[in-house]
């Protein structure tokens, strides 16, 4: 068993593992069947080096940063949600800023994933999840007022299925088809994210000469979607 374990060891246990075992080697058997200390010993070696090997693996790795990043999708909304009902932030500026920040932190989420092929679908999971619960939650088959009142304009359910759905849809796209080979899918959404929220910042304060095909939008505001997107997506 002993000299299983030891075979074993230098393809089990990572180097700083088996530094550890040769820190404190088991005790000296004569002759005699190895003692529960050593048996106890050997066990916690190997649960060691399970650990060790299953934190090396992508897979565990990449549902890891999926659940992290569904995580971190949910709270992001719920933060600005509980702001904009304590009257902190305005509800406007709250949409805006769970509309920036959620493009840009999806982005930012993107090398905790591993570097395997299945990596982009495990990215895919948190649009994925919030497009359901936009889709669910927008045809009214439940209500989730605080959902609701971060990222619509007006408060009406069917506003998740315009604007917000086809977000996040845009992000899943981009995280299933671009991923990390091709800098459109980061472009993509450092205009639509970056570029989106300086827009609104720029256009509201400055805007005065209007687009004239859109006397909603102004040129500073337009500029400055494409520049703030542009030093974004080389960022
Ligand atoms: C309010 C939003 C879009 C509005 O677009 P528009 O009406 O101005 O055209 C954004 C909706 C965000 C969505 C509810 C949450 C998306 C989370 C994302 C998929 C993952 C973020 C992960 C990160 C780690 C927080
Ligand atoms: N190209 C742009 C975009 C927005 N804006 C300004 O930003 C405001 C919000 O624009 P938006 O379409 O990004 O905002 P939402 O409709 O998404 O809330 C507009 O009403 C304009 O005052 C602009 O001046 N020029």
């Amino acid at each position: 068993m002993l000299s299983l374990a030891i075979s074993l060891r230098p393809h089990l246990l990572s180097r700083s593992l088996s530094s550890a075992f040769m820190a404190s080697p088991p005790p000296p058997i004569k002759g005699r069947f190895c003692g529960c200390r050593c048996m106890a010993f050997l066990a916690s070696g190997v649960a060691f080096a399970s650990v060790s090997s299953a934190l090396h693996s992508p897979l565990l790795r990449d549902a890891g940063a999926a659940g992290a990043t569904i995580a971190g999708a949910y709270n992001l909304v719920k933060v600005f949600d509980s702001l904009a009902q304590r009257g902190l932030v305005h509800q406007k500026l709250s949409r805006k800023i769970v509309h920036v920040l959620s493009g840009l932190l999806f982005m930012l989420s993107w090398p905790i994933f591993s570097s395997s092929w299945e990596a982009r679908y495990f990215a895919a999971l948190a649009p994925l999840a919030n497009s359901t619960r936009l889709l669910y939650y927008g045809l009214a088959l439940a209500t989730n007022e605080s959902l609701v009142k971060s990222v619509s304009r007006e408060g009406k359910p069917e506003e998740l299925l315009r604007g917000p759905l086809y977000f996040v849809m845009v992000l899943m796209f981009c995280a299933l088809v671009f991923w990390r080979e091709s800098p459109v899918g980061i472009i993509s959404l450092s205009m639509m994210s970056g570029g989106d929220g300086f827009a609104d910042i720029m256009g509201r304060r400055f805007g005065v000469l209007k687009l004239p095909y859109n006397q909603q939008k102004s040129w500073v505001g337009s500029i400055s979607m494409f520049v703030s997107g542009f030093f974004i997506s080389i960022g």
